[in-house]
């Protein structure tokens, strides 16, 4: 049974760093337990942010042990700094000691698929798969962090899509995201729903009403992050402006 809670922090230096204490509780559980670990990151200010605290505080988080996914891409040429793996590499990535092998970046758009986001999603499909336990299509992530944007949108799925209304496939190319870069690959609500625990981590006035929309149980279609649940917790991590719309 997958139980939803909401934290209230207040502001988003306090929410980070609740996340950050948590994330090195849950990664280093799991290694304890199974050896590895396996997360998937996301872009946005504050699930950068949460990458930048645990660049300077990562308790005994063993990185060459923790496989790194990506929850979307926008599909921009290699090295581009609007890339979220750009991004969460400067982060952390780069800083600390993840093995090359087990960070699965999502293809750039000069890459070996070229300009085609379909066969690189296609191609994300295939790692996720290659690393599945045995008749399943993607790992059991321990922890999905999300962010959301204001309409609600979580990696690339926006409201009154076909991709947020996605029920199969677990990677997919958004062609024409309302958000520039309009091309994107993204994982959909199944793929999320394959992690143990969802975070979504939320902060500022802007996304009050979405915070409240989804908490209340929302359409995904309308309010994307309302269909984002992990498979045993689900964690809303938000600030006293993100909760301002919420009832309690
Ligand atoms: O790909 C993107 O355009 C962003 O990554 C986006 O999905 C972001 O995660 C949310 O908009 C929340 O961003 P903030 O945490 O900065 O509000």
């Amino acid at each position: 049974m997958s139980e939803t809670s909401v934290l209230h922090f207040l502001d988003a230096d306090a929410l980070v760093d609740a996340a950050r204490s948590r994330f090195v509780d849950v990664v280093t559980s799991a290694q304890a337990e199974r050896g590895s670990a396996s997360v998937v990151l996301t872009g946005g200010g504050t699930g950068i942010a949460l990458l930048e605290a645990l660049r300077k505080d990562s308790g005994n988080i063993d990185w060459s042990r923790v496989d790194v996914y990506f929850g979307d891409e926008r599909f921009l040429p290699a090295g581009d700094p609007e890339r979220n793996e750009v991004q969460a590499s400067d982060a952390l990535l780069n800083h600390v000691d993840v093995h090359p092998d087990r960070v699965f970046r999502m293809a750039a758009s000069d890459g070996p698929h070229e300009s085609d986001p379909e066969v690189a999603a296609a191609s994300y499909a295939r790692v996720l798969a290659a690393h599945a336990d045995e008749g399943e299509r993607a790992p059991e992530f321990d922890v999905h962090l999300l962010g959301m944007g204001g309409e609600g949108h979580i990696n690339s799925l926006f409201p009154h899509t076909d991709a947020v209304r996605e029920t199969t496939q677990y990677v997919i190319a958004v062609e024409d995201s309302p958000k520039p870069p309009p091309v994107r690959i993204t994982l959909t609500l199944p793929a999320i729903r394959r992690a143990k625990h969802v975070w979504l981590l939320v902060s500022g006035e802007a996304k009050a009403e979405a915070v409240a929309a989804a908490v209340g149980g929302a359409s995904p279609d309308d309010v994307p992050s309302a269909g984002a649940v992990g498979s045993e917790s689900t964690v809303w991590f938000v600030d006293t402006a993100a909760a301002s719309k919420l009832d309690t």
